[in-house]
């Protein structure tokens, strides 16, 4: 019996346009109820939410048990992170800040075993192999994870091309946060050299037969997302969605 499928990496290898949930709530029963929201992927964000392995297994698991498919941002490119959110079953890694092809290999190599890569053998004590119970979990694994690599500043862009030649890697997400602040447009990704930079990498990484990642919570940034030919697509953050309906409930009710 293989590794799981991985239906995200699949589907959009397969040029589907999936749209997505930021879940940064941090908390397993936060993460299961955005679960019953109809995305196509959750995206549990180990980055910017106060996250550690544990949290992150358990928001995993929630994730794993619904519809949505799940993908896992990791706090950077280490490699003993990386192996750990492989081990508790994450099969779709998101890494942030990658500015260089050796960066990219290398983060590569993090999720690949010997030959292919450095990703330390433990799998059998993990949910990765379903507690030893896959016994092709090993030699079947590589093939069935998806690793989509976040470029977000000009060093990026610089090296986007030859991040795009290397074999193995998924997709590239464009942030625009990061982007926009390393432009000079902190706060501001809108600014129209910065949306001009964030389409421009889409239409790169699309031309390139690669996954094309972004992120916005505007509409109109989306639709030039997409138009652009971003195909995994953030489109809501729970934290922002919870706190804005809260927000204008009590507005609401202040006024009267
Ligand atoms: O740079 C960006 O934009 C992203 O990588 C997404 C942010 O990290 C996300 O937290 C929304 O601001």
């Amino acid at each position: 019996m293989p590794a799981p499928r991985n239906e995200l990496k699949h589907r959009l290898a397969a040029g589907e346009v999936l749209h997505g949930c930021w879940v940064s709530m941090a908390d397993p029963y936060a993460t299961e109820m955005v679960a019953t929201a109809g995305f196509d992927w959750l995206l549990i964000d180990g980055e910017h939410a106060p996250n550690d392995i544990r949290s992150l297994s358990g928001q995993l698991a929630a994730v794993l048990a619904s519809p949505s498919l799940p993908i896992m941002r990791l706090v950077d490119d280490n490699p003993a992170t990386i192996k750990q959110a492989l081990d508790i079953g994450a099969q779709s890694l998101l890494i942030p800040m990658i500015e260089s092809k050796a960066q990219a290999e290398r983060t590569l190599k993090a999720t690949r075993y010997p030959p292919n890569g450095f990703r330390g053998v433990g799998a059998a004590l993990a949910r990765a192999s379903k507690y030893n119970s896959v016994p092709d979990y090993l030699t079947t694994a590589d093939a069935e994870i998806c690793l989509i690599l976040q470029v977000e500043s000009r060093a990026g862009l610089d090296a986007l091309d030859d991040i795009l030649a290397i074999e193995g890697i998924d997709g590239v997400f464009i942030g625009p946060s990061d982007l926009a602040a390393d432009m000079g447009h902190l706060g501001n990704p809108s600014a129209p050299e910065v949306l001009d930079a964030v389409t421009g990498a889409l239409r790169r990484i699309r031309a390139a037969g690669k996954t094309a990642g972004v992120l916005s919570t505007d509409p109109a940034y989306i639709a030039a997302c997409k138009e652009a030919g971003a195909n995994f697509v953030g489109v809501a953050i729970d934290v922002l969605a919870f706190v804005g309906a809260l927000r204008t409930a009590a507005a609401s009710y202040k006024k009267s």
